[in-house]
């Protein structure tokens, strides 16, 4: 009652009892999305707060709010979709809270510094070129091919061998026990978070995918274990170095070897925290750049003059006889408009586009009180399409991230403050890394002639006003994505491209 008389300062859609507004959420993903922006839409681009059940839950947007939100300490406990990620990853630093997380994320950052990104790097290099070689050959014939679903296993093979120096060969081996495995527990996790009772841990037992599900599960503790006992005794056996071959992808430190030198609290790491680090790394590295990825690549089959002015700075920086060989590191870090393509892509299709933060306490917020017990959506995807920070949000100008300069907290797409992405420098080197390759090697093409953007303007309707939605929607192509969010953006009718390969 008290929530509820509290709450009643932000605006937001009338509730019913007992329901409160979960009749009016959507059935799935993409309804779910569709709703969280019409509200927006409706209340004026504010904070609002709609109910689930007798649970409040406020759609942040406001950057004074998200400022709070994301600089404090004591606001970091995440709500209970990121439970759904526990069976399989424990309490990593995702899912962690209090001193455990304070601990690890010092003990972890780090793992992410420079010189270990450069190693890195060549794991990224050296599937990205497997992957191109790949993509000419699906490509061939001028065949549609849906990019989400390849680049899912390149997202693979660079997380496993960068986590734990252990090479799966998804890419190749799709079906393999443990490329299934991992796929599945990603899809597993994204599924359950919006749906109406599998999310609940208890009644999914019921489910008729459980048995499937704890199968996944076993064959992910038991692999990754295995890998963790072996590189254990081999750091033992002083043999860490020397890589075996088939095992240990042999080009690098993985982040299970600075794991392993690591201490907290004076003391290494034990098999659990390691292996919930591990699986963390995972979780959180893969269907954020498979998104990163293939939307960037969609994204460049729609806006060609962007797509060549890629291919401009490209010849710029690599030279025209470099244009087949591996950028180096400090080539990609001269890639500025692929910089700002990223950014423009990340604005209008951000892998993560929405976080969530549960209060334990009451906070007073930019002067408003925000009760105990409420769970906080911060919409990172509605501030990318908020017309008073970026102008003409519709339109894809990467450009504009040289002219616009949104505040701090405008945009976020890697989230901000202390509990900030910790592999924003991994993934934006990673997704720069697959671009650049494939720009140097194929045209982007829509599945369709005719279907680029004749006026730079982007086919998602999200953030338009209705009328104008309606109007747009009436020219809807069967080839547009169709956006869906659980956890992670994705669209569920693929990201279809033809690539045209160059002389
Ligand atoms: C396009 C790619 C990525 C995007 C957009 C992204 C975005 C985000 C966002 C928004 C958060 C905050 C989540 C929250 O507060 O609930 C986050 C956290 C995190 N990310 Fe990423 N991420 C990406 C890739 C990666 C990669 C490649 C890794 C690891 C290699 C990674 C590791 C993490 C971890 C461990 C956290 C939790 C940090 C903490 O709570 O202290 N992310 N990411």
């Amino acid at each position: 009652f008290r929530r509820r008389q509290v709450l009643k300062r932000f605006a937001g859609p009338k509730r019913l009892p007992l329901v409160g507004n979960a009749h009016q959420m959507g059935k799935n993903p993409t309804e779910i999305l569709d709703q969280i922006f019409s509200w927006w839409l409706q209340y004026d681009r504010e904070n609002y707060c709609f109910w689930i059940g007798s649970n409040p839950n406020i759609m942040v947007t406001k950057p004074k709010f998200l400022e709070y939100i994301l600089s404090s300490r004591t606001l970091i406990k995440k709500t209970i979709s990121y439970e759904l990620s526990e069976p399989w990853v424990g309490l990593g630093l995702i899912t962690s809270t209090g001193s455990k997380w304070f601990k690890h994320r010092k003990m972890i950052t780090p793992s992410f510094h420079f010189n270990i990104l450069q190693d890195f790097h060549k794991v990224m290099d050296e599937y990205s070129s497997k992957f191109v070689g790949l993509l000419k050959g699906v490509s061939a014939g001028d065949s549609i091919l849906d990019i989400q679903d390849h680049v899912a296993y390149l997202t693979l093979d660079v997380i496993c061998s960068t986590s734990m120096g252990v090479s799966i060969n998804a890419m190749e081996n799709r079906t393999s026990q443990i490329a299934q495995a991992f796929r599945d527990i990603c899809e597993n996790v994204s599924m359950r978070s919006f749906h109406v009772w599998k999310s609940n841990q208890t009644l999914y037992r019921l489910a008729s995918d459980y048995p499937a599900y704890c199968k996944t599960l076993k064959t992910l503790h038991d692999f990754t274990h295995d890998v963790i006992e072996k590189r254990v005794n081999a750091h033992k056996e002083g043999t860490a170095s020397k890589r075996q071959i088939d095992e240990f992808s042999g080009k690098s430190m993985a982040f299970l070897d600075t794991l392993l030198s690591a201490t907290v609290d004076g003391r290494p790491l034990t098999t659990q925290e390691l292996y919930e680090e591990v699986s963390t790394f995972i979780f959180a590295g893969h269907d954020t750049t498979t998104s990163g990825i293939s939307f960037a690549v969609y994204l460049l089959s729609r806006h060609q003059d962007e797509q060549r002015k890629l291919y401009e700075e490209q010849r710029e920086v690599m030279g025209d006889n470099g244009m087949g060989r591996d950028a180096t590191f400090q080539e990609i870090s001269q890639m500025k408009y692929l910089d700002l393509f990223i950014k423009e892509a990340q604005r209008v299709y951000p892998s993560v586009p929405v976080i969530g933060r549960y209060t334990e306490t009451d906070h007073v917020i930019d002067g408003i009180l925000v009760p105990k017990g409420t769970t906080l959506n911060l919409g990172l995807m509605m501030l990318g399409y908020n017309d008073r920070v970026f102008k003409d949000p519709h339109k894809f100008r990467p450009e504009r991230f040289e002219e616009e300069k949104p505040g701090p907290f405008e945009y976020v797409p890697f989230s901000a403050g202390p509990r900030n992405c910790i592999g924003q420098k991994f993934a934006l080197l990673e997704i720069k890394t697959v671009l650049s390759k494939i720009v140097r090697n194929f045209v982007v093409l829509p599945p369709e002639d005719g279907l680029e953007s004749r006026d730079g303007y982007l086919s998602t309707t999200l953030g338009l006003p209705t009328a104008e939605r309606i109007k747009k929607e009436a020219y809807r192509q069967k080839y547009d994505p169709i956006l869906a969010t659980a956890l992670i953006l994705k669209s569920t009718n693929g990201l279809n491209i033809r690539l045209r390969e160059r002389n």
